[in-house]
Protein backbone atom coordinates (compact mmCIF):
# COMPACT_ATOMS: atom_id res chain seq x y z
CA UNK A 1 0.00 0.00 0.00
CA UNK A 2 1.56 3.22 -1.02
CA UNK A 3 1.98 6.08 2.01
CA UNK A 4 -0.38 8.78 1.34
CA UNK A 5 0.29 12.52 0.22
CA UNK A 6 1.28 14.92 2.32
CA UNK A 7 0.56 17.87 -0.62
CA UNK A 8 -1.34 17.40 -3.17
CA UNK A 9 -1.96 19.87 -5.67
CA UNK A 10 -4.64 18.92 -8.31
CA UNK A 11 -5.55 21.28 -11.33
CA UNK A 12 -4.22 24.12 -9.78
CA UNK A 13 -4.22 27.85 -12.19
CA UNK A 14 -3.19 31.23 -11.25
CA UNK A 15 -2.91 34.13 -13.85
CA UNK A 16 -1.31 37.82 -13.77
CA UNK A 17 -3.13 40.32 -16.01
CA UNK A 18 -2.41 38.40 -18.86
CA UNK A 19 0.28 35.49 -18.04
CA UNK A 20 -0.83 32.30 -16.38
CA UNK A 21 1.80 31.78 -14.05
CA UNK A 22 0.77 28.18 -13.10
CA UNK A 23 -1.77 26.41 -15.55
CA UNK A 24 -4.11 22.84 -14.33
CA UNK A 25 -0.61 22.13 -12.46
CA UNK A 26 -1.12 18.78 -10.30
CA UNK A 27 1.81 17.45 -8.08
CA UNK A 28 1.90 15.10 -4.96
CA UNK A 29 4.77 15.12 -2.45
CA UNK A 30 4.74 11.73 -0.24
CA UNK A 31 5.68 11.66 3.05
CA UNK A 32 8.92 11.63 3.89
CA UNK A 33 10.14 12.01 0.71
CA UNK A 34 11.97 14.88 -1.08
CA UNK A 35 10.19 16.45 -4.64
CA UNK A 36 12.19 18.70 -6.84
CA UNK A 37 10.23 21.29 -8.74
CA UNK A 38 12.40 22.35 -12.06
CA UNK A 39 11.76 24.40 -15.03
CA UNK A 40 13.64 27.35 -16.98
CA UNK A 41 13.37 30.91 -15.67
CA UNK A 42 9.92 32.33 -15.74
CA UNK A 43 8.22 28.84 -15.16
CA UNK A 44 5.92 29.38 -12.61
CA UNK A 45 7.68 27.76 -9.90
CA UNK A 46 7.86 30.41 -6.66
CA UNK A 47 4.33 31.08 -7.90
CA UNK A 48 3.41 27.51 -6.93
CA UNK A 49 5.16 27.77 -3.44
CA UNK A 50 3.21 31.33 -2.98
CA UNK A 51 -0.19 29.44 -3.47
CA UNK A 52 0.77 26.36 -1.22
CA UNK A 53 2.22 28.81 1.69
CA UNK A 54 -1.21 30.85 1.02
CA UNK A 55 0.65 33.69 -0.57
CA UNK A 56 -1.10 34.03 -2.93
CA UNK A 57 -4.89 32.56 -4.05
CA UNK A 58 -5.20 29.88 -6.90
CA UNK A 59 -8.37 31.19 -9.20
CA UNK A 60 -8.81 27.85 -9.78
CA UNK A 61 -7.76 23.99 -8.33
CA UNK A 62 -6.93 22.77 -5.11
CA UNK A 63 -4.29 22.23 -2.60
CA UNK A 64 -4.65 19.44 -0.19
CA UNK A 65 -2.35 18.89 3.00
CA UNK A 66 -2.31 16.05 5.12
CA UNK A 67 -5.85 15.11 3.26
CA UNK A 68 -7.23 18.37 4.53
CA UNK A 69 -8.22 21.65 2.29
CA UNK A 70 -5.16 23.91 2.74
CA UNK A 71 -6.87 26.61 0.68
CA UNK A 72 -10.01 26.88 3.41
CA UNK A 73 -6.80 27.86 6.27
CA UNK A 74 -6.50 31.17 6.75
CA UNK A 75 -2.93 32.63 5.44
CA UNK A 76 -1.52 33.08 8.92
CA UNK A 77 -2.34 29.44 10.34
CA UNK A 78 -0.39 27.64 7.15
CA UNK A 79 2.89 27.27 9.85
CA UNK A 80 0.73 26.04 12.54
CA UNK A 81 -0.41 23.93 10.25
CA UNK A 82 3.19 22.37 9.83
CA UNK A 83 4.56 24.21 6.37
CA UNK A 84 7.94 26.12 6.85
CA UNK A 85 9.59 28.10 3.59
CA UNK A 86 12.85 29.81 2.52
CA UNK A 87 12.70 32.31 0.20
CA UNK A 88 15.15 32.92 -3.31
CA UNK A 89 16.04 36.33 -1.68
CA UNK A 90 16.23 35.39 2.00
CA UNK A 91 14.26 37.14 4.11
CA UNK A 92 15.71 37.43 7.56
CA UNK A 93 15.73 40.58 9.77
CA UNK A 94 18.84 41.91 9.12
CA UNK A 95 19.67 43.75 11.99
CA UNK A 96 19.11 40.98 14.55
CA UNK A 97 20.74 38.64 15.85
CA UNK A 98 21.27 34.97 14.40
CA UNK A 99 19.62 33.73 17.74
CA UNK A 100 16.51 36.38 17.36
CA UNK A 101 15.83 35.29 13.92
CA UNK A 102 15.81 31.99 15.25
CA UNK A 103 13.36 32.65 17.98
CA UNK A 104 11.10 34.58 16.11
CA UNK A 105 11.22 31.50 13.82
CA UNK A 106 9.05 29.79 16.84
CA UNK A 107 6.98 32.66 17.28
CA UNK A 108 3.43 31.53 15.69
CA UNK A 109 4.12 28.26 17.23
CA UNK A 110 3.49 29.24 20.74
CA UNK A 111 0.38 29.21 22.34
CA UNK A 112 1.30 31.76 24.88
CA UNK A 113 -1.72 33.67 25.97
CA UNK A 114 -1.74 37.55 25.96
CA UNK A 115 -1.78 38.04 30.18
CA UNK A 116 0.82 35.03 30.95
CA UNK A 117 3.17 36.76 28.56
CA UNK A 118 2.69 40.10 29.83
CA UNK A 119 2.61 39.16 33.37
CA UNK A 120 5.63 36.33 32.74
CA UNK A 121 3.93 33.79 34.14
CA UNK A 122 5.67 30.51 34.44
CA UNK A 123 3.99 28.76 31.63
CA UNK A 124 5.02 31.64 29.39
CA UNK A 125 9.02 31.36 30.89
CA UNK A 126 9.17 27.45 30.27
CA UNK A 127 7.77 28.65 26.79
CA UNK A 128 10.52 30.87 26.35
CA UNK A 129 13.06 28.40 28.07
CA UNK A 130 11.72 25.59 25.26
CA UNK A 131 12.17 28.25 22.73
CA UNK A 132 15.98 28.92 23.14
CA UNK A 133 16.57 25.08 23.69
CA UNK A 134 15.68 24.59 20.23
CA UNK A 135 16.97 27.64 18.60
CA UNK A 136 20.40 26.55 20.19
CA UNK A 137 19.92 22.38 18.69
CA UNK A 138 19.30 24.34 15.58
CA UNK A 139 22.32 26.63 15.39
CA UNK A 140 24.89 24.01 16.64
CA UNK A 141 23.26 21.56 13.76
CA UNK A 142 24.13 24.33 11.35
CA UNK A 143 27.40 25.32 12.19
CA UNK A 144 25.92 28.43 13.50
CA UNK A 145 26.14 28.39 17.44
CA UNK A 146 29.27 30.26 17.17
CA UNK A 147 27.56 33.13 15.67
CA UNK A 148 24.23 33.34 17.51
CA UNK A 149 24.60 37.05 18.44
CA UNK A 150 26.05 38.07 15.82
CA UNK A 151 24.20 40.39 13.31
CA UNK A 152 22.68 38.57 10.52
CA UNK A 153 24.13 41.27 8.20
CA UNK A 154 27.72 40.89 9.47
CA UNK A 155 27.55 37.53 7.81
CA UNK A 156 28.60 35.87 4.92
CA UNK A 157 26.16 35.20 2.09
CA UNK A 158 26.49 31.06 2.46
CA UNK A 159 25.93 31.04 6.57
CA UNK A 160 23.09 33.72 5.84
CA UNK A 161 21.30 30.84 3.68
CA UNK A 162 22.26 28.68 6.81
CA UNK A 163 20.37 31.23 9.15
CA UNK A 164 17.13 31.01 6.44
CA UNK A 165 17.06 26.99 6.39
CA UNK A 166 17.47 27.06 10.15
CA UNK A 167 14.47 29.48 10.78
CA UNK A 168 12.62 27.33 8.77
CA UNK A 169 13.32 24.18 10.43
CA UNK A 170 12.97 25.92 14.00
CA UNK A 171 9.75 25.51 14.05
CA UNK A 172 9.56 21.51 13.46
CA UNK A 173 7.66 21.49 10.07
CA UNK A 174 6.22 18.33 8.89
CA UNK A 175 6.51 20.19 4.98
CA UNK A 176 9.55 22.50 4.13
CA UNK A 177 9.78 24.59 0.73
CA UNK A 178 12.84 25.19 -0.36
CA UNK A 179 13.32 28.19 -3.03
CA UNK A 180 16.76 28.22 -4.79
CA UNK A 181 18.99 27.00 -1.36
CA UNK A 182 21.84 26.67 -3.34
CA UNK A 183 21.85 30.06 -5.26
CA UNK A 184 24.85 31.97 -4.37
CA UNK A 185 26.74 29.24 -2.46
CA UNK A 186 30.20 27.90 -3.53
CA UNK A 187 30.72 24.16 -4.01
CA UNK A 188 31.70 23.19 -0.60
CA UNK A 189 28.81 24.83 0.74
CA UNK A 190 26.62 22.83 -1.83
CA UNK A 191 27.93 20.06 -1.17
CA UNK A 192 27.11 20.08 2.95
CA UNK A 193 23.67 21.47 2.29
CA UNK A 194 23.01 18.53 -0.03
CA UNK A 195 24.00 16.66 2.93
CA UNK A 196 21.82 18.73 5.55
CA UNK A 197 18.39 18.36 2.73
CA UNK A 198 18.98 14.65 2.61
CA UNK A 199 19.06 14.70 6.68
CA UNK A 200 15.63 16.17 7.14
CA UNK A 201 14.45 13.65 5.28
CA UNK A 202 16.44 10.90 6.74
CA UNK A 203 16.55 11.63 9.95
CA UNK A 204 14.00 14.20 10.98
CA UNK A 205 10.94 12.54 8.41
CA UNK A 206 10.76 15.61 6.90
CA UNK A 207 9.06 15.96 3.44
CA UNK A 208 10.52 18.70 0.72
CA UNK A 209 9.60 20.65 -2.14
CA UNK A 210 11.91 21.93 -3.02
CA UNK A 211 12.97 24.46 -6.24
CA UNK A 212 16.51 24.56 -7.34
CA UNK A 213 18.57 25.46 -10.58
CA UNK A 214 21.57 23.38 -8.96
CA UNK A 215 20.56 20.20 -11.32
CA UNK A 216 23.42 18.23 -9.36
CA UNK A 217 22.17 19.27 -5.93
CA UNK A 218 18.31 17.70 -7.59
CA UNK A 219 19.76 14.60 -8.82
CA UNK A 220 21.40 13.96 -5.17
CA UNK A 221 18.58 14.84 -3.22
CA UNK A 222 15.20 14.40 -4.90
CA UNK A 223 13.46 10.81 -4.71
CA UNK A 224 10.96 12.35 -7.97
CA UNK A 225 10.91 15.79 -9.75
CA UNK A 226 8.19 17.63 -11.66
CA UNK A 227 9.21 19.47 -14.45
CA UNK A 228 7.31 22.77 -15.67
CA UNK A 229 7.21 25.17 -18.41
CA UNK A 230 4.95 27.99 -19.08
CA UNK A 231 3.03 27.39 -16.24
CA UNK A 232 2.71 23.53 -16.93
CA UNK A 233 3.47 20.37 -15.92
CA UNK A 234 5.65 18.87 -18.62
CA UNK A 235 7.33 16.09 -17.18
CA UNK A 236 7.47 13.92 -13.68
CA UNK A 237 9.45 10.98 -12.95
CA UNK A 238 12.89 9.82 -10.84
CA UNK A 239 15.88 11.69 -11.46
CA UNK A 240 17.23 9.49 -14.11
CA UNK A 241 13.94 9.70 -15.94
CA UNK A 242 13.60 13.53 -16.11
CA UNK A 243 17.09 13.76 -17.33
CA UNK A 244 16.73 11.62 -20.35
CA UNK A 245 13.22 13.31 -20.98
CA UNK A 246 13.31 14.81 -24.36
CA UNK A 247 10.79 17.43 -23.51
CA UNK A 248 13.03 18.65 -20.54
CA UNK A 249 15.86 18.63 -22.19
CA UNK A 250 14.08 20.74 -24.93
CA UNK A 251 12.63 23.22 -22.63
CA UNK A 252 16.17 23.89 -21.10
CA UNK A 253 18.04 24.20 -24.74
CA UNK A 254 15.40 26.10 -26.21
CA UNK A 255 15.71 29.07 -23.22
CA UNK A 256 19.47 28.46 -23.46
CA UNK A 257 18.57 29.36 -26.81
CA UNK A 258 16.61 32.28 -26.68
CA UNK A 259 18.74 34.12 -24.09
CA UNK A 260 21.92 33.78 -26.90
CA UNK A 261 19.13 35.68 -29.28
CA UNK A 262 18.67 38.21 -26.98
CA UNK A 263 22.05 38.70 -25.36
N1 LIG B 1 2.93 38.95 -8.33
C1 LIG B 1 3.06 38.81 -9.64
N2 LIG B 1 2.56 39.75 -10.49
C2 LIG B 1 2.68 39.62 -11.82
N3 LIG B 1 3.30 38.58 -12.43
C3 LIG B 1 3.82 37.63 -11.64
C4 LIG B 1 3.74 37.68 -10.22
N4 LIG B 1 4.35 36.58 -9.70
C5 LIG B 1 4.79 35.88 -10.75
N5 LIG B 1 4.47 36.50 -11.92
C6 LIG B 1 4.77 36.02 -13.28
O1 LIG B 1 4.46 34.64 -13.33
C7 LIG B 1 5.41 33.93 -14.12
C8 LIG B 1 6.04 32.83 -13.29
O2 LIG B 1 6.92 33.41 -12.31
P1 LIG B 1 7.66 32.59 -11.20
O3 LIG B 1 8.45 33.56 -10.38
O4 LIG B 1 6.71 31.72 -10.50
O5 LIG B 1 8.65 31.70 -12.07
P2 LIG B 1 9.86 30.79 -11.59
O6 LIG B 1 9.72 29.48 -12.30
O7 LIG B 1 9.92 30.74 -10.11
O8 LIG B 1 11.10 31.59 -12.18
P3 LIG B 1 12.63 31.71 -11.63
O9 LIG B 1 13.28 30.38 -11.82
O10 LIG B 1 13.21 32.77 -12.55
O11 LIG B 1 12.54 32.15 -10.21
C9 LIG B 1 6.40 34.95 -14.63
O12 LIG B 1 5.99 35.36 -15.92
C10 LIG B 1 6.25 36.09 -13.64
O13 LIG B 1 6.61 37.31 -14.21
Amino acid sequence: MSTPALLEIENMSISFGGVKAVDGLSLKVEQGTIAGLIGPNGAGKTTVFNCVARYYHPQEGRIRFDGKDLLAARPHQVLPHGIARTFQNMELFRSMTVQDNLLIGQHTQIPVGFWSAAFSLPGARAQEAEARRRASEVMERFGLAQFAHAQVSSLPYGTQKMVEFGRALVSRPRLILLDEPAAGLNPSETKGLTELIRDLRDRDGITVLLVEHDMGLVRRTCDEIYVMDFGRRIAHGTPDEISRNPRVIEAYLGKQEEEHAAA
